[in-house]
């Protein structure tokens, strides 16, 4: 087994204390929710579709900073803590291409685990059959069960799960919830959100949120029941939603503080010891983990977890080989993609041929514009196949890479992993579009220093394409945006490359363009590499010396000034993608609504009665932890909103 054999305590105890979030545009999403999951029980946050259960997830998870009120994991801010979690969203965030056993055991690597652990992890979710199977040809339950698969590798003490029977049917459901059930019985916080009146029923522990975001209840599924004075949860969903007015509105805001009123006396009960250790005669609707309600709570101890892992994180080198292997078996098992990836150039490199006409380049009988169009289309052949290549890698995946960087992903590895497999495919592809244009008789006849300088060219055109199509990628929301980013990205290359209207004609604005696109620069490179100024200034064709003229310098600096650029803005471009990347994967350490920031660990032993104590009282009007970040200042703690 990787990492260290240990041992891993009881659940993590979470506590929110009068947490609001606020949305862009001013409305209140979630208001004074206050709540202390038990450790090692199931809480299920329940209430009407749009109430805030997925913000409410997210916010307790500490991906989310809330605007008002803190979140505490084991008494820290989530970021300090750093409990292991598992958050397994509501779509389906899987490798589809990937078999089941093969996508577990790469999660397993890269979060530090052993491989085998997939192994165990699909033997306790019931998966064990399917381990051979696509991801992509699961049933609904059964992706629903792998996806929580994949946060189990690390034996997580906290487990958030959004709407995790949403699409099951009742049997699977439940079966679903009994493997939850299990994990909580085995130490892990289990927190999910849910619309089924069943999930709710077998929770340890509800929340129910009003219309307006408020708790409208929080209790045992029996306190919640005997609250509303009705039998099952179908009425208390009718309940809460008869609350008149529309969310946000007074008339809601008076029903669900009705409800408020009506539950704060156990709110009471459930916050202020939720992991006391109790017997039979504790807080009441507690169940034995397998029982029905009002069953004996089981006794909450430390317990230790055999065989529990604490993962030993891979490093940069080994996450980029982990990676980069990851990215080719996706490629090579997505047989459509690889055919696309193959296929696509040797399609451009066969139409090029046809094209254009022999002997552009014969000294004794040149043609200078034919010359530059070939050059022109070779740069941008290159630039194309790099940035079609990159512009489905990440939105493809960002939903994986989300959960990834939850774990252990570094964006250097994983952009590093794309480059080094799609780089050797494009420069491939350039080296054989030389090679057949050369071969027709398309390109001059010259040694190898000319085509070796070519190719320098062509193979930093397509890392500038691959990395545009990188960034374009992680920016777009899904596939179809990104693939309608193409034309757009495509067209400024072309009219600004300097080979239709020469950098010297065009106007001001359009030179200065012109200096931001890769292909004038690759363009440039080209012509400096063939020596286009010879050729068309000692050339037999008279149509040459005016040509020349009107390019002015463009072919007179050494190709290698213009591979400087061509890959400063390679680095440039992966440097904005993996910052783009960053933006878009919340971390406890980088919240959503917030600025980064930094976690701090308290030195010592931590003292029962110190400020940022799990039980400490309101100091100046603060909730207790929340003076945790180092150079928050209470309104910026207090304010901050999405
Ligand atoms: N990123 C966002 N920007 C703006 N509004 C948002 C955003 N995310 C959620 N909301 C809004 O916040 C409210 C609560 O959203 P949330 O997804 O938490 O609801 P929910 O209770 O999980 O609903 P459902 O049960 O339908 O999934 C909704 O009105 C939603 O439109």
């Amino acid at each position: 087994m990787t990492g260290t054999e240990g041992t891993v305590d009881q659940g993590a105890r979470i506590r929110a204390t009068g947490v609001g979030l606020r949305l862009r545009g001013g409305r209140d999403a979630l208001r004074g929710v206050t709540l202390a999951p038990p450790p090692g029980r199931i809480t299920g946050v329940a209430g009407g579709s749009g109430a805030g259960k997925s913000l409410l997830l997210e916010t307790l998870a500490g991906l989310r900073r809330p605007t008002d009120g803190a979140v505490l994991h084991d008494g820290l801010e989530p970021a300090a803590a750093a409990v292991p979690f598992g958050f397994v969203p509501q779509d389906d965030i899987l490798h589809r291409g990937l078999t089941l056993r093969r996508g577990l055991a790469y999660a397993a690597r890269l979060r530090g685990a052993d491989p085998a652990e997939a192994d165990r992890v699909l033997a306790e979710l019931g998966l064990s059959a399917r381990a051979g199977q696509r991801m992509g040809t699961l049933s609904g339950g059964e992706r629903k069960r792998a996806s929580i698969a994949v946060e189990l590798l690390t034996r997580p003490r906290l487990l958030f799960l959004d709407e995790p029977t949403s699409g099951l049917d009742p049997a699977t459901g439940a079966r679903l919830l009994d493997t939850l059930t299990d994990l909580a019985a085995r130490g892990v916080t289990v927190v999910l959100t849910t619309h089924s009146p069943a999930d709710l029923d077998r929770c340890d522990q509800v929340v129910l949120l009003g219309p307006d975001g408020s708790p409208a209840a929080t209790g045992t599924p029996g306190q919640v029941l005997r609250r509303y004075g009705v039998r099952d949860f179908a009425a208390v969903y009718a309940a809460v939603a008869d609350a008149p007015g529309d969310r946000g509105t007074s008339g809601a805001r008076q029903g669900t503080e009705k409800a408020r009123q009506a539950q704060e006396p156990e709110e009471t009960e459930e916050t202020e010891e939720p992991d006391a250790p109790q017997g039979p005669e504790g807080a009441e609707g507690f169940r034995d983990v397998r029982g029905g309600h009002g069953a004996a709570r089981t006794p909450h101890r430390r317990r230790r977890i055999p065989g529990a892992v604490r993962a030993r994180r891979p490093g940069p080198l080994a996450q980029w080989l982990l990676l980069t292997q990851r990215a080719g078996e996706l490629l090579l098992r997505d047989r459509p993609a690889a055919a696309i990836v193959v296929g696509s150039p040797l399609m451009i490199v066969a139409m090029f041929a046809l094209l254009f006409r022999p002997g552009a380049f014969d000294p004794a009988a040149p043609s200078p514009s034919a010359s530059a169009m070939v050059l022109f289309w070779i740069a941008f052949g290159a630039f194309f196949f790099g940035l079609a290549y990159g512009l489905l890698q990440i939105c493809a995946e960002l939903g994986v890479v989300r959960r990834e960087r939850l774990t252990t992903l570094r964006l250097g590895p994983y952009l590093a992993s794309k480059v080094t497999l799609l780089l050797p495919v494009l420069a491939l592809a350039d080296a054989l579009l030389l090679v057949v244009l050369r071969a027709g008789d398309r390109l001059p006849a010259a040694g190898a220093g000319v085509y070796g300088s070519l190719f320098v060219t062509t193979a930093l055109a397509s890392a500038a394409g691959l990395a545009l199509g990188l960034l374009a990628s992680a920016a777009a929301a899904d596939p179809a945006r990104a693939a309608l980013a193409l034309p757009l990205l495509c067209f400024p290359q072309v009219l600004f490359s300097g080979a239709f209207v020469p950098v010297p004609l065009m106007a001001e604005a359009g030179r200065a363009l012109s200096t931001a696109m890769s292909n004038r620069w690759a363009f440039e490179a080209l012509g400096a590499g063939v020596d286009l100024e010879t050729l068309w200034a000692r050339g037999a064709s008279p149509l040459g010396p005016p040509l020349l003229a009107s390019y002015g310098d463009s072919f007179a600096h050494a190709p290698w000034t213009r591979w400087l650029i061509l890959a400063g803005f390679t680095a440039v471009l992966l440097l904005m993608a993996g910052w783009v990347v960053h933006r878009r994967c919340p971390t406890p350490a980088r919240p959503l609504g917030a600025r980064r920031a930094r976690p701090r660990r308290p030195r010592g032993p931590r003292r029962p009665d110190a400020p940022d104590a799990p039980d400490a009282p309101e100091e100046h009007g603060r909730p207790p932890g929340q003076q945790l970040v180092r150079g928050d200042s209470p309104s910026a703690t207090g304010t901050r909103s999405r």
